[in-house]
């Protein structure tokens, strides 16, 4: 349901601004009958806010997802703004919870069930033929402090439907050659596999704390970095990885894969035991938070890097 009259006459809306996305920023706001706290995401009403708040509208009933409780239409000062109303997520971003962990041990089966979690989510997603295409750390957030709050995935600003209702009206410019047969350029499965490399990304950082292209953490992207990254080489260092688990080595190697078609599924790391028995996971004590804590200042470029190579990935499948 999308509302015309003014936000404003629902929320008291704050100064306090939480974050900027993609397409527009994140303001704290308050319910004026309950007093209850919400996120505010502010957009210019173009197509493309359109098409995130709808997909990510139809996504947010899952746990996993950061919930949508409204969407006003209005119009300041002549421009036209959609209004996103989202549970306030308090407990902030993924990796800023796990080096609050320095002091007690954070385990392989901690990082196993958060990445059970995120995976819940991807797989309603793709199920739902949505890929989110920018599923990165900081786009991972706590619904609230402590040991009781759920992680959830936000920003749906790249997200794009991957099944035949994205056909493109005739008029637009389709640079696909119209004789290429549908199975070789199914922008269905690399737009899905952009997610998994990112997942990859996610839960490599998740066991040891520095990126997987790094040349050797702790020294920032080098130029050769950049092909490293297309070429897919990265390693398990000693001696963080030493303790790791060849299963969770393995569901890595099968998401880092350079050739998208070769990339698990998420139907595939569903199927994974690491995965979902992640209840039988070894507690091994993982160096990820002190790592965190002392590469701070590199988390910035690790930021930009993921950045960059997820823009790649989309470049390639963007409809044009
Ligand atoms: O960010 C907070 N609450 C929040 C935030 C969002 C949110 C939506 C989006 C983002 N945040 C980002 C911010 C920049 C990083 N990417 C994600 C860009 N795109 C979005 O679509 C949604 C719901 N509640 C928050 C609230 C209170 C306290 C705290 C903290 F824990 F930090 F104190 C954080």
């Amino acid at each position: 349901p999308v509302h015309s009259h003014p936000v404003t006459q629902d929320y008291k809306i704050s100064r306090q601004v939480l974050g900027v996305g993609i397409n527009g920023k994140v303001v704290e706001c308050h319910n004026r009958k309950t007093g209850t706290k919400f996120a505010l995401k502010v957009l210019r009403d173009v197509p493309k806010a359109r098409r995130e708040v709808e997909l990510h509208y139809m996504a947010s009933e899952h746990r996993h997802i950061v919930k949508i409780f409204d969407v006003y239409e209005n119009t300041y000062n002549g421009v036209k703004c959609l209004l996103v109303v989202m549970e306030c997520m308090e407990g902030g971003e993924l990796f800023s919870r796990i080096q609050e962990r320095a002091q007690s041990a954070f385990t392989e089966r901690e990082g196993a069930e958060i990445m059970y979690d995120i995976c819940c989510a991807v797989q309603y997603l793709h199920r739902m033929n949505i890929a989110h295409r920018d599923i990165k750390p900081e786009n991972l957030l706590y619904s609230t402090k402590g040991s009781s709050g759920v992680l959830k995935l936000t920003d749906f600003g790249f997200a794009k439907r991957t099944d035949a209702t994205a056909i493109r009206p005739l008029e637009t410019p389709c640079y696909t050659p119209y004789y290429a047969a549908p199975e070789v350029l199914g922008p269905e499965k690399y737009d899905k596999s952009c997610d998994m490399w990112s997942i990859g990304v996610v839960m490599y950082i998740l066991l040891c704390g520095f990126p997987p292209f790094y040349s050797a953490h702790g020294l920032p992207m080098s130029p050769g970095m950049k092909t490293r990254i297309r070429s897919g080489q990265y390693v398990f260092p000693s001696p963080e990885w030493d303790r790791v688990s060849e299963a969770a080595k393995d569901v890595i190697r099968g998401l880092l894969k350079t050739d998208p078609s070769e990339r698990l599924t998420i139907d595939q790391v569903m199927a994974h035991k690491w995965i979902t028995h992640y209840m039988k996971v070894p507690e091994t004590p993982l160096f990820t938070p002190a790592v965190l804590n002392e590469e701070r200042m590199q988390w910035s470029e690790m930021q930009d890097e993921m950045e960059k190579t997820l823009a790649s990935m989309r470049v390639g499948n963007e409809d044009i």
